[in-house]
């Protein structure tokens, strides 16, 4: 059996303005520094040990990471990053008030921006100075590979090679894995893994800074996954998540 560990970041300063967010590289808040020192101890506290991290290109999962891994003294470990974790891209409504976008356009057009398997939200203008495609961190892309915008199957598309290639190779020889990445591409692949139909996914909401722990057969496939700590104050902060994108 095989334990693969899954951590959405801690708060942001965009999660805590309640703006949509996707490849906008916003910081922690203290809030979601003291989330991710939490997650390194209660990870530590239950004994469990990695040999390799992986982690998106955006700083508030990169930072999610170092201190989980402070708390359980394993800065040292081996971390690869890829822009495959990276939030799902939200499009031209990236730096828009959540809430404010639903009195708008209404909660239910909102829901499916945010949550749909395939309706992506509005694409971004290539000129738009939100658009990443001349952001240094992404030089080894063809630019037509950096998205516009996306709805989770795009996200599922490209977070899936990642898995296939990388993380599930590393998690058969027998690699403990930790992840720490984003709501919507941490919901592209517990949707891959647990085999949730599109019409499901809708309801999947991922809070800040729980460890998700799926314990995976000799084939991958999951056992069963669950919330290191309170699971009743996992299931309240993944219900806040849910209703962050209403009037
Ligand atoms: O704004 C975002 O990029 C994501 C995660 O914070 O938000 P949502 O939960 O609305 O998909």
């Amino acid at each position: 059996m095989h334990k693969l560990v899954l951590i959405r970041h801690g708060e942001s300063t965009w999660n805590l303005e309640n703006r949509f967010t996707g490849w906008t590289d916003v910081d922690l808040t203290p809030t979601g520094v003291s989330q991710a020192m939490s997650a390194g101890k209660l990870l530590k506290a239950e004994g469990y040990e990695f040999d390799i991290a992986y982690t998106s290109v955006l700083k508030r999962a990169i930072h999610t990471l170092w201190y989980c891994l402070d708390e359980m003294d394993r800065t040292w470990l081996p971390v690869q990053k890829s822009w495959r974790l990276n939030e799902r891209h939200y499009g031209a409504l990236q730096g828009l008030n959540k809430g404010e976008t639903a009195k708008q356009y209404g909660d239910k057009q909102v829901l499916v921006w945010r949550r749909s398997y395939d309706t992506p939200p509005p694409a971004l203008e290539a000129t738009d100075p939100r658009c990443e495609r001349s952001d240094a961190r992404y030089a080894g892309m063809n630019p037509q590979d950096i998205p516009l915008t996306e709805c989770l199957k795009d996200t599922v598309a490209r977070v899936l090679p990642f898995w296939n290639d990388t993380m599930a190779p590393a998690i058969r020889s027998g690699q403990r894995v930790v992840v720490a990445a984003h709501g919507n591409s941490i919901r592209a692949l517990v949707k891959y893994l647990d085999n949730i139909s599109d019409h499901d996914i809708v309801e999947l909401n991922i809070p800040n800074g729980i460890p998700l722990v799926y314990e995976l057969d000799d084939d991958l496939k999951p056992i069963r996954h669950y919330y290191l700590g309170d699971a009743e104050a996992a299931a309240r902060a993944a219900a806040a998540v849910a209703s962050q994108g209403k009037a």
